[in-house]
């Protein structure tokens, strides 16, 4: 079901108006060839609307041979502003830059972010971004989870299927995804909504076990058997199964590359307008699965890059797991509790 250009505007003004956007500020526009055209063109006309002075600025597919799919959250690492140095300084100029075609977690980006500028991903349907448009209870709520996260020592997950998974903290900063940046240097995703960090590195260790239900990311699917994943100093280095374990399986062994195993970030999922459901009702492509890292009380793992952290991996491969029904401990006092968040629930939007 698509929206009507009036309520995606309504969304991109409530976007644009929580980050702060000023009349008389430079927008760039990022767009690519799978920019979805009435994001796009409600996103200028917001902007204008505000005041801002709209740039577009077209960037060319890179990677698609290689990435053996063209979810652009699969494959990271270089992006079209690798070399890129015209593209660098108009985003560097640039107040905001709304990306609708994924930079991601590229050093580009970080080079970016580190000149002020603040960046806002927006790559799902028109239809997810108007459902999940952010508010400031949505900030309040990850803001708090990310800020217990921040300063916890080590984080304790299990789960009936078996998951029992320690990760020491510390040496990475929590990161809190709310979906508008509000802060010069800020990147965020809209849709967003869950809090995450990274273990030490070499320090994750114990077994993760996937339930029948649990989604893989990019696969976009809900497996239909258990998956064993034995974590040892910070690496998977054993991921036993049915047929969802050996396609994950070729899939991370395709990269050629011993990062791809490395554990990513890990976190959990505070949207109560994200459902775990979803996935299933819309076809692989059409969106990159932000319902299911977001949906509230999953435990969001990850395989892959640490570099968004500041740590030095930057390995392509990255994988998404968002799992339910998990327990999560941070220092020994519950966050999540088999899949229901223990916070109280979502933050009472101020009275209108
Ligand atoms: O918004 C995102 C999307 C993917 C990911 O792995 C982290 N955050």
């Amino acid at each position: 079901m698509s929206v009507s250009d009036h309520d995606l505007m309504q969304a991109w003004k409530q976007v644009l108006s929580l980050s702060k956007l000023e009349r008389g500020q430079l927008v760039t526009v990022l767009t690519s060839s799978s920019t979805h055209p009435q994001t796009l063109s409600t996103a200028i006309l917001a902007a204008v609307s505000m005041g801002a002075i709209v740039n577009r600025l077209d960037l060319l597919p890179v990677n698609g041979e290689k990435a053996l799919s063209r979810d652009s959250l699969a494959y990271l690492g270089t992006t079209p502003l690798t070399g890129n140095r015209a593209a660098i300084a108009a985003l560097k100029e640039s107040d905001l830059v709304l990306d609708l075609m994924t930079l991601l977690f590229s050093p580009e980006q970080h080079e970016i972010l580190k000149a002020g500028t603040k960046i806002l991903l927006a790559v799902e349907p028109p239809e997810v971004l108007v459902r999940m448009v952010p508010t400031m209870a949505d900030r309040a709520r990850v803001a708090a989870a990310s800020a217990k996260l921040g300063k916890a020592k080590e984080m304790h997950v299990t789960s009936p299927a078996g998951t029992d998974v320690r990760f020491k903290l510390g040496q990475f900063p929590a990161i809190s995804e709310y979906g508008f940046v509000d802060e010069p240097g800020r990147w965020d995703h809209w849709p967003s909504g869950f809090a995450l960090t990274w273990a030490n590195e070499g320090e994750a260790d114990g077994m993760i076990v996937m339930e029948r239900g649990d989604i893989l990311l990019p696969m976009k699917s809900y497996i239909q058997d258990r998956i064993h994943f034995r974590i040892e100093k910070g690496f998977v280095t054993s991921i036993e199964g049915g047929v969802d374990a050996e396609i994950l399986s070729e899939y991370m062994a395709s990269y050629n590359d011993r990062d791809a195993y490395a554990m990513s970030h890990i976190g959990w999922g505070l949207q109560p307008r994200a459902k775990w459901s979803t996935l299933g009702l819309y076809d692989r492509e059409a969106t990159i699965g932000m319902d299911a890292r977001a949906f509230e009380g999953n435990f969001l793992f990850s395989f892959g890059p640490n570099n968004e952290a500041g740590g030095s991996r930057t390995t392509a491969c990255h994988i998404d797991i968002p799992m339910r029904n998990c327990t999560i401990a941070l220092d020994g006092e519950e966050v999540v509790r088999n899949g229901k968040v223990l916070d109280g629930g979502p933050v009472r939007e101020a009275a209108e």
